[in-house]
């Protein structure tokens, strides 16, 4: 809900959008955009980010012992160290539009030696537990995730941050974001998925796997933080806590692809309002993708038939934000540069 001072400024901008030297409408989807950016803002014509970043949440998860992925559990880690190098595509896409790399050891199994300002450490284990067989983590352990995540924002915004990309990196991640998703009520079918191209077989052990996990941990769907600690991930908890506070300083929060949407999922059932703040980069090719983004009445700026995560199809999106800020700031009026107006528009 809006409140006067926000419906004010909406038409404001909605006014300025039609009074540029275009057809009504004709800029689409940019229109939209740039007018949920003026309203985080409180800006007709909104400023251009200057601090772009991705903090990408890594960790491991209990449930890959199960053959869910077509790659061994070492990735998590290994892909850590190719960030933290700058060999990675989330490097070279986040070069390309000018953002920073954070990578932020949310519950790796494994220690690292790293001294990088890039580097956060925010380990809560080393790996879930697998929720086949228990919960995937104790409620404490859900609710230091959340405040992790909060924190990790906290810092980023006071450090200067203005505009914030969630990325994702753990072997098993569509599996257990399957599974919050199914625990909040999405159906099985229209969200199994092969993640990074896992067999038929394999497509089999993932669908058990959730199946599995749901039936014996029984998560309460309106109970998100008991979701996160039956079948969720430390990274996907910090995920929520990093959207939250991002929010709540009404700072932009790109979201990725499927795992970090399962993220914002986590975060909307604790508060509804994060959807103000949030963009979806992109669609990605994961089934379910499209679906919970349907539910939350998200559309993603970018439809590139990309299955990576890190952040890539967020960070690719920035430029389209740039642009249509950009938009709004530099395009001629009707009356500046003496174009006519349509026969409608005159009074
Ligand atoms: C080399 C490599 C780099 C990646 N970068 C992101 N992911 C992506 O794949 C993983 C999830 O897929 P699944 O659920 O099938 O395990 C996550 O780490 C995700 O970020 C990667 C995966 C691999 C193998
Ligand atoms: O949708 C994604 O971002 C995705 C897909 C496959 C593997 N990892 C991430």
């Amino acid at each position: 809900m809006m409140n006067i001072e926000e419906e004010f400024l909406k038409q404001q901008i909605l006014e300025r959008l039609n009074n540029l030297t275009k057809p009504i409408k004709s800029l689409g989807y940019l229109e939209d955009i740039v007018l949920k950016i003026g309203l985080i803002q409180g800006k007709i014509i909104p400023d251009l980010p200057k601090d772009k970043r991705v903090y990408i949440f890594a960790a491991d998860h209990g449930v890959a012992a199960n053959g869910v992925s077509a790659y061994p559990k070492q990735v998590t880690y290994q892909m850590v160290l190719n960030f933290l190098n700058g060999g990675a595509a989330i490097n070279v896409f986040s070069r390309h539009v000018g953002a920073k790399v954070y990578v932020v050891d949310a519950g790796i199994d494994g220690d690292f030696d790293v001294k990088n300002d890039y580097f956060i450490s925010a380990k809560i284990g080393y790996g879930t537990n697998d929720f086949t067989k228990g919960p995937a983590m104790s409620r404490e352990q859900a609710e230091k995730c959340i405040e992790y995540g909060r924190k990790i924002a906290k810092e980023a915004i006071e450090s200067g941050a203005d505009l914030l990309v969630v990325g994702d990196m753990g072997i098993g991640n569509t599996t257990t974001a399957s599974a919050i998703a199914v625990s909040f009520g999405f159906d099985i079918d229209e969200i199994l998925d092969i993640g990074t191209f896992i067999d038929k077989d394999g497509l089999k052990r993932k669908r058990k796997a959730i199946q599995k996990a749901i039936e014996i941990n029984n998560p309460d769907k309106n109970d998100p933080v008991d979701v996160l600690a039956k079948v969720g991930g430390f990274c996907f908890g910090q995920m929520a806590g990093f959207i939250l506070k991002s929010a709540e300083e009404k700072i932009p929060v790109l979201i990725d692809g499927f795992p970090t949407t399962a993220g914002l999922l986590l975060a909307w059932n604790m508060d509804h309002n994060v959807l103000r703040y949030v963009f979806a980069g992109h669609r990605s090719m994961v089934k379910g993708h499209k679906v919970i983004l349907d539910a939350l009445n998200l559309r993603p700026i970018l439809d590139l038939n990309m299955r990576l995560g890190e952040g890539t199809g967020a960070v690719l999106s920035i430029p389209i934000i740039e642009a249509a800020i950009k938009m709004i700031g530099e395009m001629s009026t009707f009356e500046s540069a003496g174009v006519s107006k349509g026969v409608d528009q005159v009074k």
